[in-house]
């Protein structure tokens, strides 16, 4: 059976770093760092995501600027909340929650946040940072991946990885840090010719298509590390009820890997406890103030 990698726990400890190094910044800079998150609509889960952010922001002894726009928000308004936030210098990272109501345009809206506070690290500024090895914000589900990747493994140069997936938000973003940790890197997706042919190569799958269940045990080559990153809500066995399963099929495939993360408690507790990592680095870079990252 895999070793079960557990990200919720993870996240735990690197919440506790994040705390020590919020004091110290809070000490040295004579200030708190500030993370503002706004929440247009009231779509359940991102409530959720928003409430749970705002909570992990003030355990972690940083300010949290929440913001709750009705679904009927005009775009202009929310680009001029964002301005505003862009110039308040008592906020270190700006997070626009995902995804927005149809009438807005994401992409214009990540366009307009001030790229040395987009702790999500969407803007395209920081895609291109990324992509060529310049220090900047890189989007926390990924990087919460390779942090538990690094963590079990250790180097991971010369790996073969396979991502299947290839969304702005984790498959392109992740790809682009294996690369840069020297992994020989696969992106496969919905139009890849024989995928389970595909990811049988693979040391390490990071799975991330929003399909349950679709990566099964024989996909796996014996021993493999994999990431699951699918959240997906399907009916539970019987009472009408639903279960969050991943984008792998946990049973069969834990038969085979040699370490899986589950879901829940996977990659996705991660996701908030990066979020909170890259607002106190942004905190330190607008201060001026040194930080060594690898405490983190
Ligand atoms: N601006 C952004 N919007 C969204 C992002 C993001 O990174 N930036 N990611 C997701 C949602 N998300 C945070 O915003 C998020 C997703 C999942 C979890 C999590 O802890 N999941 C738990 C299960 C939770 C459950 O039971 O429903 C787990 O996997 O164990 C945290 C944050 C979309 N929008």
């Amino acid at each position: 059976m895999a070793d079960i990698i557990d990200g919720k726990a993870f996240a735990e400890g690197l919440r506790a770093r994040v705390a020590t190094v919020a004091a110290d910044f809070e000490a040295q800079a004579g200030r708190k760092a500030g993370l503002a998150v706004v929440l247009v609509g009231e779509d359940p889960a991102s409530q959720v995501y928003v409430r749970s952010k705002g909570k992990q922001t003030v355990a972690c002894g940083m300010a949290s600027f929440e913001y709750r726009l009705p679904v009927e928000t005009p775009e202009a308004e929310l680009l001029a909340l964002v301005e505003k936030l862009n110039c308040d210098p008592a906020v270190d990272g700006i997070l626009v929650q995902l995804p927005l109501p149809s009438h807005i345009n994401e992409q214009k809206v990540i366009a307009t946040i001030n790229p040395d506070k987009d702790v999500d690290g969407f803007h395209v500024v920081n895609v291109g940072r990324l992509a060529t090895g310049l220090p900047g914000f890189v989007p926390c589900t990924p990087l919460g991946c390779l942090m538990l990747l690094k963590d079990k493994l250790g180097s991971l140069s010369g790996f073969e990885a396979v991502v299947v997936g290839r969304s702005n938000i984790v498959g392109k973003p992740m790809a682009q840090m294996l690369i840069a940790e020297s992994c020989t890197v696969t992106v496969a997706h919905s139009r890849t010719k024989d995928l389970p042919a595909v990811v049988r190569r693979a040391d390490i799958v990071v799975v991330a298509v929003g399909r349950a269940e679709m990566v099964k045990g024989d996909w796996l080559k014996p021993g493999a590390t994999v990431i699951d990153v699918g959240m997906n809500r399907i009916p539970a066995a019987e009472d009408g009820k639903t279960k969050l399963v991943g984008d792998v099929d946990f049973a069969s495939a834990s038969e085979v890997a040699g370490a899986i993360t589950p879901v829940p408690g996977g990659v996705g507790p991660m996701t908030i406890a990066v979020l909170l990592r890259n607002t106190i680095v942004s905190a330190h870079r607008a201060a001026g103030l040194e930080l060594d990252e690898s405490v983190l």
